[in-house]
């Protein structure tokens, strides 16, 4: 850090943690500014709840340190207490208070005059536009209403972080987006910073300004949502955010041949498997003219031609899959809107080169997310 520049928010340097003898959380370090959101995402066992719970301070680490605003709040040898850490938490089971009313909910942790708990109390309720339920206690409320009090209370003593543990993932699917962009709204307003932990991409880049991608206790890539869908570190990464499609090739001369032509693959040396992969929306379609396809492009290269084994509508796109003339494997391409022909159709397929991923091919047993 340069003189003169404000420490992050929240800073977190090398965190381990060991259960049974297994490094959960390995040499984690993220850093988090007011005001940003960070999503940290990854499956189901990762060590998402792990890091947060350390954050929190809930858990001990094993070791490495956790900074706010430029203190030291915890290593192996120091801990504030959780509750001294002005940090708000808000969890899938959001667990208000059943014998308190909403207001009763919302100034529970706030400290200062009756006077001073009530302004604030009302500001956020209206903030979440709750101000009609002040009274009410929270069986009276729906699930929506439930989860925004819950977002009022954990925001209420203005903390300078918040921990957010897949909070929305207990709604109902229609709500969720609404409730998610005005808690994004809110969080922005109230300045601190978040950590929001979620195994859903979608959620990730509907909320993240920075997506931590979490694998086996380990942060395997971290940048904007936009440049980690784009430019993933990894077949697992891409995989992660949604369906893909792979080749196999030998690299010779820094290029792999495929029967879709030939990609670029910049460094790696001659005789090294690679995989290319590719999203199901970056295959462009053809029909057949007389048994030929679309003549090569430099964007798309050479077209390569496939039978329809299965068409389905998905609402907002329709899924086609093939199986390819030159190995009898599969390929899937999504169409926007209805296109659903029929099984044993010929079309020719060409794959936009702008948007595939060339990776060294690994073993098997190592190509889990
Ligand atoms: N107290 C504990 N004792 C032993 N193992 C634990 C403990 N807490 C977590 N684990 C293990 O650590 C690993 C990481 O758990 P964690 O809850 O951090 O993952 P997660 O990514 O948050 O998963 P999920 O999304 O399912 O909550 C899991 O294998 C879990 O079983």
């Amino acid at each position: 850090m340069t003189a003169g520049q404000t420490p992050p928010r929240l800073e977190i340097r090398n965190l381990v943690r060991v259960f049974d003898g297994q490094r959960v959380v390995d040499d984690v370090s993220l850093t988090i500014r007011a005001g940003q959101v960070t999503c940290l995402l990854g499956p189901s066992g990762c060590g998402k709840s792990t890091t947060l719970r350390m954050i929190a301070g809930v858990e001990m680490q094993d070791s490495g340190e956790i900074h706010v605003d430029g203190k030291l709040i915890c290593d192996t040898m120091f801990r504030v207490p959780p509750e001294r850490r002005e940090i708000g938490l808000m969890f899938q089971d959001f667990a208000l208070f059943p014998h308190l009313s909403v207001a009763g909910n919302v100034a529970f942790g706030l400290k200062g005059s009756r006077e001073e708990k009530q302004v604030r109390v009302e500001e956020l309720l209206a903030r979440v536009s709750l101000s009609r339920h002040i009274d009410s206690y929270p069986h009276q409320l729906s699930g929506g209403e439930q989860q925004r009090v819950a977002l009022a209370r954990a925001l209420a003593p203005r903390p300078r972080i918040m921990l957010m543990d897949e909070p929305f993932s207990g709604l109902d699917n229609r709500l969720r987006d609404g409730i998610r962009d005005d808690t994004l709204a809110l969080l922005k307003e109230e300045d601190a910073a978040v950590l929001l932990v979620t195994h859903e991409p979608e959620e990730a880049m509907r909320m993240a300004d920075e997506i931590a991608l979490m694998r086996d206790g380990r942060i395997v890539q971290q940048g904007a949502p936009y440049n980690v869908y784009t430019r993933p570190v990894d077949k697992a990464a891409v995989a992660f955010f949604s369906d893909i499609n792979t080749l196999r090739a030998q690299v010779n001369g820094a290029l792999a041949a495929t029967p879709f032509g030939q990609f670029l693959a910049p460094g790696v040396p001659d005789g090294t498997d690679v995989e290319i992969v590719f999203r199901p929306q970056h295959v462009k379609l053809d029909f057949d003219r007389g048994g030929r396809g679309p003549l090569p492009t430099p964007s798309d290269g050479v077209a390569a031609r496939g039978m329809v084994e299965r068409a389905r509508f998905l609402g907002s796109e329709s899924l086609v899959e093939f199986r390819m003339d030159f190995d009898g494997s599969m390929l899937k391409a999504t169409v926007p809107n209805v296109f659903i022909p029929e099984p044993g159709r010929v079309m020719w397929l060409t794959i936009r080169r702008d948007r595939c991923f060339v990776f060294p091919a690994r073993p098997a047993e190592r190509q889990r997310l």
